[in-house]
C-alpha cells in the first residue's frame, strides 16, 4: 500500500492501541448475522400504504413481538402494541382517551415502556452497541441506555430503574419516550431498503415518497421506467415532459405538478381551452374516493388531448434520427387518412374514434403549432426550476442505477431483453453493438451524461432517457411497443396490447437465470434475480417465485388502480440472516382502520431460500468493505508500529 495514504491514515490512528480497536471491532461486526434487508417496487404514489409497509418492516415488527409476548398477551394486546409501535402519535392519542384518571394512564406507561424497552433489546440482538446508539432518539439516549443494560440481579437498581421511568412520567416525557422507541424499533427491524423501481406516476403522492427515502438510514434504487421518465424530463428530454404530464392528467393528479413541484400550467391550459373539447377517451381516472366538479373534469379532459398531441408529435423527429431505435412503425400521425379518419399501422387499417386533430398539420403532422412550442418551453423552464423537484431527481441519480448487484443478488426493474432463443438481444448505437450488461452499462452512461447537461434538448443521449421509457430492448419497458395512442383512438381492442420481450417467459427456467446472473458475474448456484415492473397475477394462479425460486417477482401493486388485476396489494422481500420470505399484502385500506382494529393487512409468508447456516455480516457486500479496511489497517500496523 502506498506510503502516503498510510501517512494519512495515521493522523487518525495515532498510537497502536487505536488501530488494534479498530481492527477489533471491525472483526467483531464481520462476525454479527448479517441485517435485514427490505425490497419493496412499484410504489407508484402510493404512499400511504408504502409508509404501512415501511412502518411494520413487512411483518417483523409484530414477529419480534410475537417472539417476546406470544405467551403472555392476548392477540388484542399483541395488535394494540405493534400499532403503537407502527403509528405511535395516533395510536397513543387513542389510548390515552381509553384511560379515566392519571394513575391508570400512569401504571399503562411504566408497561408499555418497559416492553418497548424489551423490544429494542431484542431487535437490536444483532447490532453493535454503537450502532444501536445511532438509532437511538438523541434526548434520550442516556436514558434508554441506563434501561436496556440493566440486569435484574440488584435489588438496589430496580429501584433505580424504576425511579428513572416514574421520573421520566412525571416530567411529562413518557409520550416522547414512547414515539422515539417506536421510531427506533421500526428501525431497527430492517437494515437495509432496497426499492426495485417506479416510485412515479399513477398514485397521488410520489413526492412525499421520494422525502420518506431522502431521510430513510439506508437505501438504494434501482430506476424503474416511470421514474426514468421523470428524470428524462428534469435532463431536458420535451418528450418524456409531455409524458410525464399526459399521465398525471389521465390519473387526475396534475396537483403533483402543479402544487407540489410549483410548475405552472396556465399555459397549457390556455392551449388546451382552445383547441379541446370535452371527449370520452380523456377524461381522467379517478380514485372512488376522489370528486371532481364537472368543470374540473372537462378541464382536465382538454389537457390531457393538447398534452397528449404534443408528445405523439414529439416522437417524430427523434424516431427519425435515431434509426437504430428501430421504431418507424410509430411514426403515427404519419400513418393517419385525415380525411377517412383511419389509420394504417402494422399492415392493417382501422377507423379511429375520439380524435382530436385539431393541431395536426396533416401535411407536416410532426409539427407543433407556435404556441404549443412555447408552452412546452415554459413548461420546461418550470420544471428545471423546481427546486423541490430538482432535490428528489438528485437523490433518485445519487441513489439509483438501472440494476445493482448486491449481496449475491441481482435487482433490475424490468428485464434483461433477450430473444426467442434465450440470446441477450443486441443493439447497435452509433455503430457499436452492445447487450446485456454492456448493454444496460451504455444506458446507464447516456442516462448520467443527460442529466448532467440538462440545458441539452436533442443529442442522443436525452433521446436515450425516452428510449428506456419506450424502446424495445429498453430493460426497464421490456415490450416491444407502446400503444398508448392505439388505446386512445382504436377501438379494436387487438390493437391495444403491448407484445412482451421473450424474457418474461424465459425466466420462468432456471437456465436462462443462470445465464443472466453469469452474465453479471454473479455466483448462479446462490444469487437471485429480483423483478419489479409486471403486475403478479395472483387471482389468475401467477406464481411470483419462478425458476425454482431464482427468480422473484415483487411486483403485485401497490397502485391501486391495478388491484383489480393482481387480486392483491404488492408483494414484499425480506432477507435476513435466515433466508428469504416473500411476504403478500393485502388491500391496504387505511390507516385510521389499522389504528383502530389493530388488524394488519399483510398475510401469507412464502420462504424463498433457507440458509442452512446463518450468513454473517462476513458475507455481505458490508463485509467485503470491512475485511478491506481491516487489510488496510494491518498493514498501517505493520508500516509504523511492528517495525
Ligand atoms: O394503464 P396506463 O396508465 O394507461 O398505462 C399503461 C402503460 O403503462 C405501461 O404498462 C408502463 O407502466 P408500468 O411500468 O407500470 O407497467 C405501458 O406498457 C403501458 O402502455
Ligand atoms: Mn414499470
Amino acid at each position: 500500500m502506498n506510503s502516503k495514504y498510510l501517512d494519512l491514515l495515521l493522523q487518525k490512528y495515532d498510537c497502536e492501541e487505536k488501530v488494534v480497536t479498530e481492527i477489533i471491532k471491525l472483526e467483531a461486526i464481520l462476525n454479527l448475522p448479517k441485517g435485514t434487508e427490505h425490497f419493496v417496487s412499484d410504489l407508484h404514489g402510493e404512499y400511504q400504504a408504502f409508509q404501512h409497509v415501511l412502518r411494520n418492516g413487512s411483518g417483523n415488527v409484530k414477529k419480534r413481538i410475537r417472539d417476546l409476548f406470544q405467551d403472555v398477551l392476548f392477540e388484542k394486546e399483541i395488535n394494540d402494541f405493534a400499532t403503537l409501535v407502527y403509528y405511535p402519535e395516533e395510536k397513543l392519542k387513542l389510548m390515552k382517551s381509553h384511560f379515566s384518571n392519571e394513575q391508570e394512564l400512569n401504571r399503562w406507561y411504566i408497561v408499555i415502556i418497559e416492553r418497548m424497552i424489551r423490544l429494542i433489546s431484542h431487535a437490536s440482538s444483532k447490532y453493535t452497541r454503537s450502532k444501536l446508539r445511532k438509532a437511538l432518539p438523541s434526548q434520550f439516549v442516556f436514558v434508554i441506555e441506563e434501561l436496556l443494560y440493566k440486569t435484574n440481579q440488584s435489588e438496589n437498581k430496580e429501584q433505580y430503574y424504576k425511579e428513572i421511568v416514574e421520573q421520566i412520567i412525571s416530567l411529562g416525557q413518557a409520550d416522547k419516550l414512547i414515539t422515539g422507541l417506536a421510531y427506533t424499533t421500526q428501525r431497527l427491524v430492517v437494515d437495509h431498503l432496497h426499492v426495485v423501481g417506479d416510485i412515479y406516476d399513477r398514485g397521488p403522492e410520489p413526492d412525499k415518497i421520494m422525502d420518506t427515502l431522502i431521510n430513510y438510514h439506508s437505501v438504494d434504487i434501482q430506476w424503474g421506467n416511470h421514474d426514468v421518465l421523470w428524470i428524462g424530463a428534469f435532463a431536458g428530454s420535451m418528450v418524456c415532459l409531455a409524458n410525464i404530464i399526459r399521465i398525471s392528467a389521465r390519473y387526475d393528479n396534475l396537483d403533483i405538478i402543479e402544487d407540489v413541484y410549483g410548475i405552472n400550467l396556465r399555459p397549457l391550459l390556455n392551449l388546451a381551452e382552445k383547441y379541446y373539447q370535452d371527449n370520452p377517451a380523456f377524461r381522467p381516472k379517478v380514485h372512488s374516493d376522489q370528486k371532481l366538479s364537472d368543470h374540473e373534469t372537462l378541464q382536465i379532459t382538454k389537457i390531457h388531448q393538447a398534452i397528449a398531441m404534443i408528445q405523439f408529435k414529439l416522437e417524430m423527429p427523434i424516431i427519425k434520427r435515431r434509426p437504430y431505435f428501430n421504431m418507424s412503425e410509430r411514426l403515427l400521425l404519419e400513418k393517419i387518412d385525415y380525411d377517412k379518419n383511419e389509420i394504417t399501422i402494422y399492415g392493417k387499417t382501422y377507423p379511429l374514434e375520439n380524435t382530436c386533430f385539431a393541431t395536426v398539420n396533416p401535411e407536416q403532422p410532426e409539427q407543433l403549432l407556435e404556441e404549443e412550442k412555447q408552452v412546452m418551453e415554459r413548461l420546461l423552464f418550470s420544471v428545471q426550476h423546481s427546486e423541490k423537484l430538482a432535490r428528489h431527481m438528485n437523490f433518485l441519480m445519487k441513489k439509483g442505477s438501472l440494476y445493482l448487484k448486491y449481496n449475491g443478488n441481482l435487482l433490475i426493474h424490468g428485464c434483461i431483453p433477450l430473444d426467442e432463443k434465450g440470446n441477450m438481444e443486441k443493439m447497435v448505437i452509433e455503430n457499436n453493438t452492445y447487450s446485456g450488461r454492456e448493454l444496460l452499462d451504455v444506458f446507464e452512461r447516456y442516462l448520467r451524461h443527460a442529466f448532467a447537461h440538462p440545458e441539452v434538448t436533442d443529442d442522443l443521449a436525452t433521446d436515450m432517457v425516452w428510449y428506456l421509457w419506450t424502446g424495445e430492448y429498453s430493460s426497464l419497458f421490456g415490450k416491444r411497443e407502446m400503444t398508448t395512442f392505439e388505446r386512445y383512438f382504436i377501438k379494436d381492442k387487438a390493437t391495444h396490447k403491448e407484445r412482451k420481450n421473450p424474457y418474461y417467459y424465459l425466466r420462468e427456467n432456471e437456465e436462462i437465470c443462470r445465464k443472466i446472473l453469469t452474465e453479471f458475474d454473479m455466483n448462479p448456484d446462490q444469487g437471485h434475480i429480483i423483478n419489479g415492473h409486471t403486475p403478479v397475477k395472483e387471482i389468475e394462479g401467477e406464481n411470483p417465485i419462478k425458476a425454482d425460486g431464482m427468480m422473484i417477482v415483487i411486483d403485485g401493486g401497490f397502485s391501486k388502480v391495478y388491484q383489480s388485476t393482481t387480486g392483491i396489494a404488492g408483494y414484499t422481500l425480506l432477507y435476513n440472516s435466515f433466508g428469504m420470505q416473500l411476504v403478500a399484502h393485502k388491500h391496504f385500506n387505511s390507516k385510521e382502520e389499522v389504528l383502530l382494529n389493530g388488524t394488519d393487512v399483510l398475510s401469507i409468508k412464502r420462504v424463498v431460500d433457507e440458509e442452512l447456516k446463518r450468513k454473517k455480516v462476513r458475507e455481505t457486500n458490508v463485509g467485503e468493505k470491512l475485511l478491506q479496511e481491516i487489510s488496510i489497517l494491518n498493514s498501517l500496523r505493520e508500516y509504523r508500529y511492528m517495525n
